[in-house]
C-alpha cells in the first residue's frame, strides 16, 4: 500500500487511533497514497510532521441535541462539528442530517473538505458537521425545533471569521434558514455565518445550482482538454435525486447530453428519453416525495425498487457517469460494468461515492476520474462567493456568480491535471493531481505559521 517508512508509520498510527472509523481511514488512505509522491520530494514534510498534524483535527466537538417532537415527547440526538484545519482560512463545510452520521463520517468529510477548499483558490479552511437526526417523515415544525436545538449548542463554536457552516445531505435551504435564524437570535448579529441562505437574507444567486452545475463545468473542461469532446450527444448516468443530482442533470442536459438515470435511497429510475428535470424538481424539491411519484407521471420511465442495497444506475450503457448520492455507492462491480459498457469519464458530485478499488479500476483502465474534492468543489466555492458578497454587503447577478463558478471549476481541472502530469502519474489520474495540488498550499501555510 505504501513505500516510504514515514507514510507507513503515519497510516499505522492512524489505524491504531481510529480503529472503528472505516470511512475516515478510507479517505485518509486514498489521500496518503497520493501524498507519498510529494513526501518523497520534500523532506520538510516529514521534518515538520506535517502529515500527522494534517490528519489530526484541530478540534472535534460532539454535543447533545434534545428537542420536542409534535407529540411533545423529548427526543435526543447527537451533534458534531469537526474544525479540521484553519491554515488557509476559517473552517468551512456543510452540515449533514442523516441517521448514518457518526464520527467516522464527519471526519472523512472534514478531511476531504480541507483539500477541496484549498483547490477552490479561495481562503477557506476545512470543517464539517452534522447529526444522526433523520429528517425523513418529520413535520416542518419538528425540523425547525431540531435546527434550533442544534444551533443552541453550535453557535458558540462558529462565526463569520471562525467557522462558516452550510448544507449537505438532509440540510437544504429550509434547514439553513432555521439554523441562521437561531444563530442570529442568540448572537444578536446579522453576519454571513452560514452559507446557502435564502436570497432575502444574504444568500447568493446560483448557490442552489452550484454543486451540480460545477460538476458539469469540470467534466466539460476535462472532456475538452483530454478528448477534444463535449457533452453534446452523450448519454449520462446520474445517481441521487437531491440538490447535487438535480442540478447536474439540468446542466448536463442544457449542454446537449441525455441523462437516463437518477436514484434515491429506495430505488432508481431509468428513463431512456432523458430525465424530465422539471418533473424531478416538482417531486423532490416541492413535494419531498419518492421517485415512485416521478414514475407515475412519466410514461417513458421505469422504476426499480432496490432489493439488495444495490445502486442500480451503473448498469446502463453510458458515456459519462456522475455519482451524486452518497459515499461508497459505486463499488468495483459497478466500475467493471461501467467500463464494459464504454464509459469515458466519471466525475463525482457526491463525497467519496467511489470505493478505493473502484477508483483504482477506473484509473488503471484509462477512464478520466474526477474525484469529489475537485469535481464537486463548486458548491463550497460558491459559498465562498456568498461570504465575499456578505462581507461587502452587496449581491452579484446570477450570471456573474455562474461565470465565476465556471472559471473556478475550469481552474480546478487544470490544476489537478497539470499536477498529475508534473508528478508523473497518468493524466487521467485526477485523484493524485487533486490530492497533491490541494495539499501543497495547506502544507506550505502550516509550515509558515509555525508548530501548532
Ligand atoms: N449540497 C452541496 O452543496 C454539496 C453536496 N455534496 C455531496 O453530494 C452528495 C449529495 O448531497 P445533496 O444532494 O446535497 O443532498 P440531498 O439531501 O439534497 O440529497 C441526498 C441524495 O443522496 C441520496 N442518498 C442519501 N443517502 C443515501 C443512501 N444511503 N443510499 C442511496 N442514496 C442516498 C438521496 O436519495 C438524495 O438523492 C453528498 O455526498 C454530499 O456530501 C458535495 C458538495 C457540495
Ligand atoms: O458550501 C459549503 O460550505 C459546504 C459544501 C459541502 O459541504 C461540501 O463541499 O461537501
Amino acid at each position: 500500500m505504501f513505500r516510504t517508512e514515514y507514510v507507513k508509520k503515519v497510516y499505522a498510527d492512524l489505524q491504531k487511533n481510529n480503529a472503528n472509523e472505516p470511512e475516515f481511514l478510507q479517505a485518509a488512505q486514498e489521500i496518503l497514497e497520493s501524498l507519498e509522491l510529494i513526501v518523497e520530494k520534500r523532506p520538510d514534510i516529514e521534518q515538520n510532521r506535517i502529515l500527522e498534524r494534517f490528519l489530526e483535527p484541530e478540534r472535534f466537538i460532539q454535543f447533545r441535541v434534545a428537542w420536542l417532537n409534535d407529540k411533545n415527547e423529548v427526543q435526543v440526538n447527537r451533534g458534531y462539528r469537526v474544525q479540521y484545519n484553519s491554515a488557509i482560512g476559517p473552517y468551512k463545510g456543510g452540515i449533514r442530517f442523516h441517521p448514518s452520521v457518526n464520527a467516522s463520517i464527519i471526519k472523512f468529510l472534514g478531511l476531504e473538505q480541507i483539500l477541496k477548499n484549498s483547490l477552490t483558490t479561495l481562503p477557506m479552511g476545512g470543517g464539517k458537521g452534522g447529526s444522526n437526526f433523520d429528517p425523513k417523515g418529520k413535520s416542518d415544525a419538528e425540523i425547525m425545533r431540531f435546527c434550533q436545538a442544534f444551533m443552541t449548542e453550535l453557535y458558540r463554536h462558529i462565526g463569520p471569521d471562525t467557522d462558516v457552516p452550510a448544507g449537505d445531505i438532509g440540510v437544504g435551504g429550509r434547514e439553513v434558514g432555521y439554523l441562521f435564524g437561531q444563530y442570529k437570535r442568540i448572537r444578536d448579529e446579522f453576519t454571513g455565518t452560514l452559507t446557502g441562505k435564502g436570497l432575502a437574507f444574504g444568500g447568493s444567486l446560483a448557490r442552489t445550482q452550484a454543486t451540480g452545475y460545477g460538476v458539469c463545468y469540470f467534466t466539460q473542461e476535462a472532456l475538452k482538454t483530454m478528448k477534444g469532446e463535449t457533452f453534446q450527444g452523450k448519454t449520462v448516468a446520474v445517481s441521487g435525486a437531491g440538490n447535487v443530482a438535480i442540478y447536474a442533470i439540468e446542466k448536463a442536459q442544457q449542454l446537449g447530453a441525455k441523462v437516463v438515470t437518477c436514484s434515491d435511497s429506495n430505488g432508481w429510475i431509468y428513463d431512456p428519453e432523458g430525465i424530465d428535470v422539471e418533473l424531478l424538481k416538482e417531486v423532490k424539491e416541492v413535494k419531498r416525495a419518492r421517485l415512485t411519484e416521478y414514475a407515475k407521471e412519466r410514461k417513458s420511465a421505469e422504476y426499480h425498487e432496490k432489493k439488495n442495497g444495490e445502486h442500480g444506475v451503473w448498469n446502463y450503457k453510458v458515456d459519462i457517469a456522475l455519482p451524486c448520492a452518497t459515499q461508497n455507492e459505486l463499488n468495483l462491480d459497478d466500475a467493471k460494468a461501467l467500463v464494459k459498457n464504454g464509459v469515458q469519464i466519471v466525475c463525482e458530485g457526491a463525497n467519496m461515492p467511489t470505493t478505493l478499488e473502484a477508483a483504482h479500476y477506473f484509473i488503471d483502465n484509462g477512464i478520466i476520474y474526477g474525484p469529489g474534492k475537485a469535481a464537486n468543489a463548486g458548491g463550497v466555492a460558491t459559498s465562498g462567493l456568498e461570504m465575499c458578497q456578505n462581507s461587502a454587503r452587496l449581491s452579484w447577478t446570477f450570471e456573474e456568480v455562474d461565470a465565476k463558478l465556471k472559471g473556478i471549476m475550469e481552474g480546478i481541472f487544470h490544476n489537478a491535471h497539470d499536477t498529475a502530469v508534473k508528478y508523473g502519474v497518468k493524466e487521467n489520474d485526477l485523484l493524485t493531481g487533486a490530492n497533491i495540488a490541494g495539499f501543497e498550499k495547506v502544507c506550505n501555510a502550516m509550515i509558515a505559521e509555525g508548530v501548532f
